[in-house]
């Protein structure tokens, strides 16, 4: 079964809560044709479920911390399999959160050809995830888990970006400026990705 992702092409797309990952990753699916995978909304989906484990995952989720890293990579890895054969590649969205996380999931899956890096300030990810919070009914878009998931992204996450930095894989879209105006950045990126990945 692994076997069919074993060449896969894979892209992690890594930024703050907020930031706009999930934004960004559509454009380029509406473009190129990628899959998009959000650990975030996989993990969501098993809360929606009702099952026990999906219990055991939202009390973790609404307190800003990360889920056990094997559950969130088994999850990535069944959502990968059972696309392979339609996928031209993957946009794998909010993994790694931290180095651990890549290196497993380049032992038991593959390495990444490229790290999407959106970046927004700290201002704007609350900002917009207190706007977000609005109308998404995510337990986690309250203000309080709001801070602790920015304090985790700059202790866990941003030292994922170092690590691939030094491969010089890394590809930093930055994201202020409103929607609207911000596909002009993704798009050159979007083209590299292309060439990247042909
Ligand atoms: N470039 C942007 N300018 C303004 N608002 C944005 C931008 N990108 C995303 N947003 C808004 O910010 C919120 C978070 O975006 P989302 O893509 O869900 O981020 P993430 O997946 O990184 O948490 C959404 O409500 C979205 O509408
Ligand atoms: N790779 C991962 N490892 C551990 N926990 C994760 C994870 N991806 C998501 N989660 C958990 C913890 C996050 O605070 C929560 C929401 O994730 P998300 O939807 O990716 O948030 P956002 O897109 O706002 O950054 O789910
Ligand atoms: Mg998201």
């Amino acid at each position: 079964m692994a076997d069919k992702i074993k060449d896969a092409k894979i892209i992690f797309v890594v930024g703050g809560p907020g930031s706009g990952k999930g934004t960004q990753c559509e454009k380029v699916v509406a473009k190129y044709g990628y899959t998009h995978l959000s650990s975030g909304d996989l993990l969501r989906a098993e809360v929606a479920s009702g099952s026990e484990r999906g219990k055991t995952l939202q009390a973790i989720m609404q307190k800003g911390e990360l889920v056990p890293l094997d559950t969130v990579l088994d999850m990535i890895k069944d959502a990968m399999i059972a696309k392979a054969d339609v996928s031209k590649g993957f946009l794998i969205d909010g993994y790694p959160r931290e180095v651990k996380q890549g290196e497993e999931f380049e032992k038991k899956i593959g390495a990444p050809s490229l790290l999407l890096y959106i970046d927004a300030k700290p201002e704007t990810m609350v900002k917009r995830l207190v706007k977000r919070g609005e109308t998404s009914g995510r337990a986690d878009d309250n203000e309080e888990t709001i801070k602790k998931r920015l304090d985790l992204y700059y202790k866990a996450t941003e030292p994922v970006i170092a690590f691939y930095s030094g491969r010089g894989i890394v590809r930093k879209v930055r994201l202020e400026s409103p929607l609207t105006g911000c596909s002009q950045e993704i798009r050159r990126e979007g083209m590299f990705v292309m060439k990247e990945m042909s």
